[in-house]
């Protein structure tokens, strides 16, 4: 799902890449619906002259988008029966993930959340809990501090499951919501910096929220589920967000490509391979929890080679090898050659 900014540059960008190796006409690329930011006292705003400003009505508008575009004929077609939705700024997402679907399924969920135990009170994700008795998320802009402060008897949060927006449905549970439950999801005000044209027609570009965003979020279906699972995983191994730019304190993309790295890199150790620095010395790879805060190794694999650390030993068991390396397809044909 891309939103009207998206659509093009995310076309573009596949095409450019031959669609990764996938049938093109297996690729549904969809728009979400946009929807006027107000200003706080609920008048319109102009972006410019003639020009109401709009934004995508938050990723919970996927439900009516997959109505507008007819995606789950589409996919009842194709005989598409379990879906993974995830959203677009973390690095380290497991696409399709074989052990989370397959937990899904077998314990017979018709919606499922993927959860990190939080790393502070403060982090800001959302929450997967049961509030009287019914699963769901409490975002983290709408979670009362001493709500989310709780802590057990061991000094753990009582509020742990981060949620990090990466989520397994049924065919049918979407057919669901779509047919009878799309319009009951709640509208939540996120404050925002919207571009305006000023009444002498300048363009001004606000430096602190000047109005209202109305945005669906997608977990908002959560408690409409028969069978909701959880499934905590290592946040090391799935979750490094980009939210920020360079240069603030975390979830940079500085951050995200040095948590890619140092994954890889444990692939490769796990593997049986050595790496080593550009002078040729064995480098010592810290844990993979290690909170250490060192230059990343520079060591990356293709996911056209392994998608999960699979499949290396047979290439790398034994061998020591010189960073920065790249495995990519054809370096795995020549190792294989070796
Ligand atoms: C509402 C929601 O899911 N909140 C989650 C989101 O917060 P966060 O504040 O990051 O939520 P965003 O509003 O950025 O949305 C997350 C993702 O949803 C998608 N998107 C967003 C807006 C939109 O109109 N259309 C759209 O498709 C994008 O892929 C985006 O990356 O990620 C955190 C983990 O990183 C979670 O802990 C939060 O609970």
């Amino acid at each position: 799902m891309t939103s009207e900014f998206t659509l093009k540059p995310t076309q573009t960008f596949f095409q450019e890449n031959s669609h990764f190796g996938l049938e093109p006409s297996n690729i549904i690329l969809f728009e979400q619906r946009m929807i006027p930011a107000v200003t706080f006292d609920g008048n319109v705003i102009l972006e410019r002259k003639g020009k109401i400003a709009m934004a995508p009505d938050g990723n919970g508008g996927l439900y009516q988008a997959l109505v507008d575009n007819n995606v789950l004929e589409d996919m009842k077609r194709r005989g598409v029966e379990y879906v993974h939705v995830y959203c677009v700024d973390n690095i380290m997402v497991k696409m399709a993930d074989p052990v989370f679907v397959g937990f899904c399924v077998t314990k017979g969920a018709d919606c499922g959340a993927k959860v990190v135990e939080k790393a502070h009170p403060d982090e800001p994700v959302g929450v997967v809990c049961r509030v009287g008795g019914v699963p769901q998320v409490v975002e983290y802009s709408e979670i009362r501090p001493e709500i989310a402060q709780l802590r057990g008897p061991a000094g753990e949060l009582v509020h742990s499951a981060g949620n990090i927006c990466n989520h397994f449905f049924t065919r049918s549970f979407l057919h669901d919501v779509a047919e009878k439950f799309k319009e009951q999801l709640k509208q939540h005000v996120a404050l925002k910096k919207v571009p305006f044209v000023d009444s002498c027609g300048n363009q001004v570009k606000p430096t602190k929220p000047n109005g209202i965003k109305m945005e669906k979020f997608v977990f908002d279906v959560f408690p409409f589920s028969r069978n909701f699972v959880a499934f905590e995983v290592l946040r090391e191994e799935e979750f490094s967000p980009l939210k920020n730019s360079d240069g603030a304190a975390e979830d940079t993309p500085t951050t995200a490509r040095n948590s890619l790295l140092a994954q890889h890199c444990h692939w490769v150790t796990a593997a049986g391979a050595t790496l080593l620095d550009e002078h040729g010395n064995s480098i010592q790879i810290p844990p993979s929890s290690s909170t250490e805060n060192r230059l990343p190794v520079q060591c990356e694999i293709s996911p056209r080679v392994s998608y999960f650390g699979e499949g290396l030993e047979q290439l790398l068991k034994g061998k020591t090898i010189k960073t920065p390396f790249i495995l990519d397809e054809a370096a795995a044909k020549e190792l294989q050659a070796q």
